[in-house]
């Protein structure tokens, strides 16, 4: 579903971010990246998404190579992925279900399949109550399912992940990892990018580690890491 080959990226002025990675991450799988600050995992991320392209090297997404599609294409890769950032990135002024709702009449969805599918998917998330808050009216944890039912309701191939619990407390955050264990159990593959050790090891899911851009691990069932 997602595969790098031999992949190395550097930004202008600055060290090489991702240097010969090669991963192969098969349809339903759940992975987290993880590895220290300025490791690599956004700049990972950000290539699935063609945010930012390759120097060197092949990604290729759900069977098409990124980097060579042309610019008119993209959008249609970026349908295939939902994505979830540390800090919710919800649109301030339009209600929980504006915000989801969005997502589909982005990309043409008829009114009627909006009107059907952002109530169940919020009910998914734990916020059929919530329809018409404000993002700034719920916590962090409901922010976060927000963007994850944001992220989710065009049924994506895949979740991408950056730090979605980085703002969040113990309890809130393990509600969260219950509600991306669900979606990736619907067949989701879930790329998740993140410093929260107690999570990797409770979920002992595939672990990639990146150590200056280097991937230093790749491990079946994994925990956090040595010294961790
Ligand atoms: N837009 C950019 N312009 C220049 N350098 C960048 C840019 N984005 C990232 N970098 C650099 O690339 C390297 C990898 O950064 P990246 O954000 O991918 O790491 P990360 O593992 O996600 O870090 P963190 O855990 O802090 O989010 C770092 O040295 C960073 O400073």
């Amino acid at each position: 579903m997602i595969r790098l080959e031999h992949v190395t990226k550097a930004y202008k002025g600055t060290t090489v971010a991702l240097r010969d990675v090669s991963v192969d991450i098969q349809k339903g799988e759940f992975v987290f990246l993880v590895g220290p600050s300025g490791s690599g995992k956004s700049t990972f991320l950000r290539l699935v998404t063609k945010e930012e392209v390759a120097d060197g090297g092949q990604v290729w997404v759900a069977g098409k190579e990124v980097g060579s599609l042309s610019p008119f294409k993209v959008p249609y890769l970026r349908r295939n992925i939902g994505c979830v950032f540390q800090d919710f990135r919800l649109l301030p002024t339009k209600t929980v279900y504006e915000n989801v709702a969005f997502a589909l009449e982005v990309i043409g969805r008829p009114r009627q399949v909006v009107k059907t599918q952002v109530p169940q998917i919020l009910d998914l998330v734990g916020l059929g109550k919530k329809l018409r808050s404000l993002p700034g009216e719920l916590s962090g944890g409901e922010q976060q399912r927000v963007a994850i039912a944001r992220a989710f309701v065009n049924r994506p191939l895949i979740l991408l992940a950056d730090e979605p619990t980085g703002n969040l407390d113990p309890s809130t955050t393990a509600g969260i990892m219950r509600l991306l264990d669900r979606i990736n159990k619907t067949g989701t593959t879930v790329v998740m990018a993140t410093h929260d050790n107690t999570i990797v090891d409770s979920m002992r899911r595939r672990v990639i580690e990146l150590d200056r851009g280097t991937v230093i691990r790749d491990q079946e069932r994994g925990i956090y890491g040595v010294g961790a």
